[in-house]
């Protein structure tokens, strides 16, 4: 892509510089995956090279991790890490709760590790990602190749007894194969429309023998950064309680938006 940002992308970017403003030299930070994300890695990449900022990034995926190391972040591993002290993501959808549905991007175990290793977790995302009640966004659910048509049988019974909405578990694919993630898995799309009660779900999904994880994300995010295409920002902190709001400037030619 070059030339003019979409309104999205310009929601989306400025956000990811708002938050990228969290980051403090010496920190480490989980660094998470997606569209969004992409966009906070380049703004930190940027701080990197023209403020001296020095901290280390642990990526969620090996997309992040390349893009990362292109830019000039110090990368390490969560082995190394062990703790965070803040990790900055993108979301499919949160609500006002701050709950989420991740995992649209393929990378949500990696995501909730390192976001439940963190001392501070913040979503960024444009306006269109905030919902009433999570659910019109499928939900993903990481499960093992082995017997994943088992798998996916048991979780159309666990929706089903559980009278959830929609019903129907699909196995994502990339083209023409199951699509799979960075640790080897694959994923069930759950095409939901509505969840009554998230953290009820997120709990009996991953008592499912051969579900790894779910893309339910439940008192992991603290605070939200929602972008808007006229260059606003939004900051939610579920913890304080507050509200902030600021614009700010984007500048079309700026070297970022090169090459994207
Ligand atoms: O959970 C994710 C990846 O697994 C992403 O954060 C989520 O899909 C949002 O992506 P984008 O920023 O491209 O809209």
């Amino acid at each position: 892509m070059s030339g003019e940002l979409s309104p999205i992308d310009k929601a989306k970017f400025v956000a990811a510089k708002r938050a990228a403003e969290f980051v403090e030299s010496g920190m480490r930070v989980g660094l998470g995956t997606g569209s969004t994300a992409a966009w906070l890695v380049r703004c930190l990449g940027e701080r990197v090279r023209e403020e001296g900022l020095r901290f280390r990034g642990v990526p969620t995926s090996a997309r992040t991790a390349d893009l990362a190391r292109e830019v000039g972040i110090e990368v390490i591993s969560l082995d190394e890490a062990r703790w965070l002290d803040l990790t900055i993501d993108g979301a499919d959808e949160f609500d006002a709760n701050l709950s989420l549905i991740k995992g649209g991007g393929g990378a949500l175990l990696q995501e909730k590790i390192v976001a439940t290793a963190s001392d501070q977790m913040v979503v960024i995302a444009d306006a269109a990602k905030e919902v009433e009640t999570l659910g019109a966004f499928p939900l993903p659910v990481e499960v093992i190749p082995f017997g994943w048509p088992t798998s996916q049988a048991l979780v159309e019974e666990t929706l089903v007894s559980m009278d959830v909405m929609g019903r129907s578990a699909t196995l994502r694919m990339n083209g023409e194969r199951p699509y799979v993630t960075d640790e080897g898995n694959h994923i069930l799309d759950l095409h939901l429309g509505r969840i009554g009660n998230p953290r009820q779900l997120a709990m009996v999904l991953n008592q499912i023998p051969g579900v790894v994880e779910n893309g339910l994300f439940i008192d992991i995010c603290d605070q939200v950064v929602i972008g808007y295409s006229d260059g606003r920002v939004e900051t939610r902190d579920i913890n304080e309680g507050t509200v902030s709001e600021e614009r700010l400037d984007f500048v079309e030619d700026n070297n970022l938006f090169r090459d994207i």
